[in-house]
């Protein structure tokens, strides 16, 4: 048994919130950041997520208080990886179809990097876009952590829980519930159960935050107290680490003689952290009409334009249908935003039976779709009671800018050749007069 089976692990509660935690009394400085030496023998280092100028409500820094500063690391060589891509370069040119992929295939052997997958790629790393990828862990990254200089990066489990363990401290993280990595952040990512099974959103735009929530209020949607983040905490056991680094769209490695999970107390706004989709609040109508999927958005990456995001995380959780004299699923639709879509758990209700947990869909910028024909059929004949959609956890990374499904998306991954064929039965059913 683990240790984290027979303890919980503690957290602090708040997005955005300016949080303190030390693992040993009297690590953390007070009233300053920068004493002449700092508590314990302790480095002070400071990382930011924004520029040092940022507007306050944008500015992330946090203060990290160390054995060792992170500088002390050996020298960087590249690392091969066939299946990790970033940024529009690195994907292919496809035809703007829509695709469909079955479940990720839970063979191999791997850890968390070993077993990353790229389906998607847009913009450029480290400056705009984003990439979605799978993966699939079957071992823990040991004495092996990762810094990923490029972009933050937002895990949604699908099977498998996780244990998260970052400079900050550690997350536990079970499907259902997703973990937001700061950019440039060391962690690791072990499987607490085998296969582990899952999708990233790897961010290189602004930082995730929460959707303004304009006329709904100031509750709502995922509200900010259910956002958990780390106690400190640092490995004691001795030893060098491999850093592998995800710099400029590539990978790097370099060994260092110690843990960089060396943190003994920190204090800020950067941070790690952890929430179940299952707080989240989800409006929908309650009169006739299918809202708009941003009533759905748990987070954000605001672009430079307002409202079209770099990035959005949207979820579409257990939630009550009761609209009157409406089409209940999804409308067809054809948007200028690209949808990259994942199942978690259960049925989605625009493809009940063909899109599969484990599986994922791309409806690139401007590419028609909707519900498929079986669930046309019903829902147009449904009786509309309330009815709910229960035991079901679909999600959304949607983004103002297309994408480039790569090489293994294409080529290797369990792409369906027969996925348009689900609207084919849409037949014309027009009555003149
Ligand atoms: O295409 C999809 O399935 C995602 C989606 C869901 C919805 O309720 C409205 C629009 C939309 O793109
Ligand atoms: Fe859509």
């Amino acid at each position: 048994m683990t240790e984290l089976t027979r303890h919980a692990l503690n957290y602090l509660t708040g997005f955005g919130n300016q949080h303190a935690s030390e693992a040993v009394p009297g690590a953390l400085p007070i009233g300053r950041n920068s004493p002449q030496r700092a508590p314990h023998g302790l480095y002070a280092e400071l990382l930011s997520g924004s520029a040092f100028t940022a507007p306050r409500a944008e500015n992330q820094r946090t203060w990290l208080y160390r054995r060792r500063p992170s500088v002390v690391c050996g020298g960087y060589g590249p690392l091969a990886h066939a299946h990790w891509k970033s940024g529009a370069a690195q994907g292919e040119a496809a035809p703007p179809d829509p695709l469909r992929w079955g479940p990720t295939p839970l063979q191999g052997e791997g850890d968390f990097v070993d077993g990353l997958r790229t389906y998607v790629v847009n913009g450029e790393a480290g400056q705009q876009g984003m990439s979605a990828h799978a993966y699939v862990a079957t071992r823990s990254m040991g004495r092996r952590a990762l810094v990923n200089a490029d972009g933050e990066m937002l895990l949604v489990p699908q099977q498998g829980r996780l244990l998260v363990t970052t400079e900050l401290g550690r997350l536990e993280v079970a499907p259902g519930s997703i973990a937001l990595l700061p950019r440039g952040l060391a962690f690791k990512v072990d499987p607490l159960d085998v296969p582990a099974r899952g999708y990233v959103c790897e961010n290189f735009g602004a930082a995730f935050r929460l959707p303004e929530l304009g006329p709904i209020g100031s509750n709502g949607l995922a509200n900010p107290r259910d956002f958990e983040f780390p106690v400190a905490w640092h490995e004691v056991e001795e030893g060098a680490y491999e850093i592998v680094k995800r710099h400029g769209g590539q990978l790097w490695r370099a060994t260092q003689p110690h843990s960089p999970f060396n943190v003994v107390a920190w204090h800020g706004n950067l941070a790690p952290c952890r929430y179940d989709t299952s707080r989240f609040m989800t409006i929908n109508t309650v009169s006739f009409d299918h809202p708009d999927p941003s009533i759905f958005t748990v987070l954000t990456s605001p672009s430079d334009s307002p409202g079209w995001a770099n990035v959005d995380f949207v979820i579409f959780p257990p939630r009550w249908m009761v609209a009157e004299d409406t089409f209940r699923p999804p409308w067809y639709h054809r948007n200028v935003m690209s949808e990259f879509m994942g199942l978690v758990l259960g049925q989605y209700d625009a493809k009940p039976e063909g899109f599969k947990p484990g599986g994922a869909s791309l409806h690139n910028s401007y590419v028609p779709h909707g519900p498929d024909t079986d669930a046309f059929d019903k829902a147009s004949s449904a009786e509309l009671t309330p009815h709910k959609l229960d035991a079901t956890l679909a999600f959304m990374f949607e983004t103002r800018w297309p994408m480039k499904p790569t090489a293994w998306a294409m080529n290797e991954a369990p792409l369906e050749k027969t996925y348009a064929d689900c609207w084919q039965g849409l037949t014309e059913n027009f009555q003149p007069g």
